[in-house]
């Protein structure tokens, strides 16, 4: 069969209703094998998982954002578990006291559910809609990709991100964790590396993903709010200061004055999350061990798996598709 010619992202015009129609699609278009042994498709210029491609569209055709909704969007491993504690504890923080919290008996991404995942069908899930304000919801899929009323409405978008070189190691020990394929092998990590750099790798490539919400997110700063994993890590006060005032959340002097900002970035800290029970042995659907979430949540630990020759790779791919962005991460 020939391929089609890439859509212009024109994703929400893809009907998701019919499976053999959907099927027919999925094989006009380009696939690969991820590093990790999980398929991809590229659509609108973005690799995607084959297996989340419909509930995307679907998602994309469907879901219907609230101007109250805060939806947090990452590429995986960037800090998405972290930034679900944080934002489901400040938005909470007056529904649960600390040592109550939610957090302390479910794993974060069981609190704050991905748009990805079947959960914004109405039909299927009728409770979506009792929802107290403000409903957290979270995505990997690029800014272009996103479903329209989360840009027309007021509805508000935090992104995360995190040093490329990072990011791909985090993302290779996840795999090897949860049994996807291949072990974080040194043969595994050159593939992994090599794809990366072309932008093959589940919702890469990289650049366009940073850069569609930084770009977004110069356009409208009160719109999207752009964080930086290693400055959550530098300064976590401050950066819990300014997720809780763009949430619409501030914290009063009183709340500070009480460590109400120490309490919420001491519970949500990789070192509580990750000594809790449920994050130690439970999972997800049977399939995403908790305890892959957190492994080591540490800035650099790139240097312990690629090589400095890597590194300029990246730089100098970060030097060329950033040029001119204002954006850049320290490797
Ligand atoms: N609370 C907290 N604080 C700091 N760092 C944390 C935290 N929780 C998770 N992590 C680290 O984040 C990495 C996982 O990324 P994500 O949460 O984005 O993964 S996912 O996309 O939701 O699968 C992964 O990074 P690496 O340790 O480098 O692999 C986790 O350890």
């Amino acid at each position: 069969m020939e391929k089609k010619e890439e859509p212009e992202c024109s994703c929400a015009e893809v009907d998701d209703s019919s499976k053999d129609e959907f099927q027919e699609l999925l094989r006009t278009l380009e696939q690969r094998v991820n590093w990790d042994g999980l398929p991809l498709v590229k659509y609108c210029g973005c690799w995607l998982l084959v297996m989340l491609f419909r509930p995307i569209i679907a998602a994309q055709n469907h879901f219907k954002a609230k101007d109250t909704d805060i939806i947090l969007t990452t590429m995986p491993k960037s800090g998405t578990t972290w930034l679900k504690a944080l934002t489901f504890s400040i938005a909470n923080r007056n529904v649960f006291p600390i040592d109550q919290s939610p957090l302390l008996t479910s794993n974060p991404h069981m609190l704050v559910p991905f748009l990805e995942l079947n959960i914004y069908k109405e039909q299927d899930n009728p409770d979506l809609e009792t929802i107290p304000s403000p409903r957290i919801f979270s995505t990997h899929m690029h800014f272009k990709m996103l479903p329209d009323s989360i840009r027309e409405t007021d509805c508000r978008i935090i992104y995360i991100c995190r040093n490329p070189l990072d990011q791909l190691v985090s993302h290779i020990h996840f795999s090897s964790q949860n049994n996807f394929g291949k072990d974080a092998d040194p043969v595994a990590i050159d593939e992994a590396f090599d794809m990366f750099c072309q932008g093959i790798n589940s919702f890469g490539p990289f650049w366009d993903h940073v850069l569609g919400y930084w770009n977004a997110h110069l356009e409208n700063p009160g719109k999207v709010l752009f964080l930086k994993y290693e400055d959550l890590k530098e300064d976590i006060t401050s950066q819990v200061k300014k997720i809780a005032e763009f949430m619409g959340f501030p914290f009063s002097l009183e709340e500070e004055e009480q460590g109400m900002i120490d309490q919420i970035s001491g519970l949500c800290s990789f070192e509580s999350l990750s000594n809790l029970t449920v994050n130690k042995r439970g999972d997800i659907n049977g399939i995403l061990k908790n305890s892959s979430f957190f492994r080591k949540g540490q800035v650099g630990d790139w240097t312990n798996y690629l090589t400095p020759a890597m590194a300029e790779r990246i730089k100098k791919l970060m030097d060329s598709k950033f040029e001119g962005s204002g954006l850049m991460f320290n490797t």
